[in-house]
């Protein structure tokens, strides 16, 4: 049976008085990659920030249903949102890395978690970087600082962080919109390799980019899923008129 990270039902989300998320159902399977295609505006960014409860740091906003991760109700008040935080990295779509070499950004998590010897962060760190497929880039400068690196450099060091926290899912939003199209191929490359490991949701505005990394495919439509499938069904035989207006670039 098809192991699923998260298990979504129900799931409204209001900011004031204005839903911005309506009924969502959706099963995200683990070790796959999830793309969330829609125009601007239709939830996708707050769906995502939905599944690391990052939303509820909006004020005024109010969530409603189940969003079962690995079988824990994480909307319950009984759960621990600190655990998401280890558990599920995200990344964002303009670059963030800390002002700090590239070293220190990798081991950030850890010693915030208290690591300290220097045997174990090394190679933590190293073991990042190779995943995130920059380490041969970087090699020699762990000690620069990450903000003198090219865009889609910063961009790998910010996934090499977020994933040396060994989360299980990682987030990201939009991750390449910010890069030039050869960094956007290594990223993407990158996006389909890490799914070995981890669970993955991109969010993307660009549908080519959708149908070449991912596996299913969900399209929103203001605040509703019209369509979830497997990626190849979504861009080779919609079902849902909309879905298809939008791939064929209709609107959007
Ligand atoms: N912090 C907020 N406060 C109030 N309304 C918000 C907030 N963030 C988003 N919204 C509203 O919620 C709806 C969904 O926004 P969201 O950012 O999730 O869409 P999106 O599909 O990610 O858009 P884009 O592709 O432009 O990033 C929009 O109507 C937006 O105006």
């Amino acid at each position: 049976m098809e192991k699923h990270s998260y298990e979504i039902e129900n799931l409204n989300l209001w900011y004031g008085s204005s839903q911005a998320l309506h009924e969502i159902k959706m099963d995200i399977p683990s070790n796959q990659v999830t793309a969330i295609i829609g125009p601007s505006g239709c939830g996708k960014s707050t769906f995502l920030k939905a599944l690391n409860r990052m939303v509820e740091m909006v004020p005024g906003v109010k969530v409603a249903g189940n969003i079962k991760y690995n079988g824990d109700d994480i909307l319950s008040s009984k759960y621990h949102p600190e655990e998401l935080r280890t558990k599920v990295g995200m990344v964002f779509q303009h670059p963030n890395p800390f002002p700090k070499s590239i070293y220190d950004n990798v081991a950030f998590g850890a010693r915030v978690k208290g690591i300290r010897k220097k045997a174990v962060l090394d190679e933590m760190v190293e073991k990042s970087l190779k995943r995130a497929a920059i380490w041969d880039e970087v090699k020699d400068r762990l000690n620069k600082n990450a903000m003198g690196l090219s865009g889609g450099q910063q961009q790998r060091i910010c996934i090499a962080r977020a994933i040396a926290n060994e989360p299980d899912v990682v987030l990201m939003d939009e991750p390449t919109s910010a890069l030039d199209p050869i960094s956007t191929l290594r990223v993407e490359e990158l996006i389909q390799q890490l799914k070995e490991h981890y669970t993955i949701v991109v969010v993307t505005h660009n549908m080519q980019q959708a149908s070449r990394i991912s596996d299913r495919t969900a399209f929103f439509l203001n605040g509703e899923i019209i369509e979830y499938a497997q990626t190849d069904q979504i861009f080779s035989n919609p079902k849902d008129r909309r879905t298809e207006d939008y791939i064929s670039g209709r609107f959007g």
